[in-house]
């Protein structure tokens, strides 16, 4: 450590050398205890780390869209999920996506998804406008819940969403699939230890050009009514570095600005300065 208090390039590596031993399969746990990362001691994420084998978990897949088929085909990737069920708007959508995928239970509406004696746990794929009737229906059936991100359109219905969960016990989880990336980890890690000191600034972006995967004007990414622009779809990404960074305290002072799109009225793009105690903070979105 220098005569400022910051951790040398030595104290960082040492850090990344204990950080890999400790993760590694192959390598015996390290006897140092882990720092227990920010967003976990805040409540925010349960520590409970992933592991190869565990009890095998029977999904139900709530809406046949374009994310639900990208979500089905990784969740092959783990040999513990089972998908059992799909439930679309209409029978023939969730007859094709069954087949496409080869789940066995098809179901044209929601209900009765969130009602298969199957399902143990229901991913809501559909359009983050419905996300809050769609995952109230899983639960009000016992059904534990991932949800896709952005898990609301509005703070208030995340609100309800996590306190019905509680009340009924249910796993309740955003896919919020970014916070998960290695690197993530590693960066969430090295706050919590201290060997990158005390962070007093975030920068983070997310942009696409939505020209070459979105049609305009017709996608729901230009679809105010569907919660789309540029905030909600990509904006959280960003955003939801600041809890792992500053912890789950309210932001001191919030200041935004974007471009709002004149014909469908969605933000194309935009910046977000969040201000935390202490002037720390940081912000930015794009697409
Ligand atoms: N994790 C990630 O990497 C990504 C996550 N997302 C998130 O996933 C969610 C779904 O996105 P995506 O798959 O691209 O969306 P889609 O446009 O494919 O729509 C998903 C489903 O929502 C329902 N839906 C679509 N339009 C309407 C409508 N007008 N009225 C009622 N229901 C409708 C349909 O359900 P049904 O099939 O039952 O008819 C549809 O299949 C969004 O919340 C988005 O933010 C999006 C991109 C990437
Ligand atoms: O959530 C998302 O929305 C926009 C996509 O391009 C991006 O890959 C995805 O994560």
């Amino acid at each position: 450590m220098d005569s400022n208090g910051n951790n040398s390039v030595e104290d960082v590596a040492r850090s990344l050398d204990a950080f890999f031993s400790s993760s590694s399969s192959s390598s015996p746990p390290s006897s140092a205890p882990r720092p227990v990362p920010l967003d976990i001691a805040d409540g925010l994420t349960l520590l409970s780390p992933p592991t190869a084998a565990g009890p095998t978990l029977n999904w139900g897949i709530l809406g046949a869209g374009r994310v639900s088929h990208d979500f089905v085909q990784a969740l092959k990737a783990l040999p513990q999920a089972r998908v059992v069920a799909v439930g679309a708007s209409t029978l023939p959508k969730a007859e094709a996506f069954a087949s496409t995928h080869k789940i066995p239970g098809a179901h044209g509406s929601y209900e009765a998804l969130a009602r298969d004696p199957n399902v143990q746990i229901v991913y809501v794929g559909t359009l983050h406008a419905f996300h809050k009737e769609h995952a109230l229906l899983a639960l009000e059936a016992g059904k534990h819940v991932l949800v896709e991100k952005p898990v609301a359109c509005r703070a208030e219905d995340g609100v309800v969403m996590v306190a019905r969960a509680r009340e009924k016990e249910l796993l309740f989880l955003e896919g919020m699939w970014t916070r998960f990336f290695p690197v993530v980890e590693m960066a969430r890690y090295l706050i919590s230890s201290g060997a990158i000191g005390r962070v007093v600034a975030l920068h983070a972006d997310f942009g696409f050009n939505s020209s070459d995967s979105e049609g305009y004007p017709d996608s729901p990414f230009f679809n105010h009514a569907l919660g789309g622009g540029g905030l909600l779809f990509v904006g959280v990404y960003p955003i939801s570095m600041a809890p792992l960074c500053f912890g789950s305290r309210m932001p001191t002072k919030i200041a935004a600005a974007g471009v709002v799109d004149t014909q469908t009225e969605v933000d194309l793009s935009g910046g977000v300065v969040l201000e935390y105690e202490g002037g720390r903070g940081g912000g930015g979105w794009q697409y």
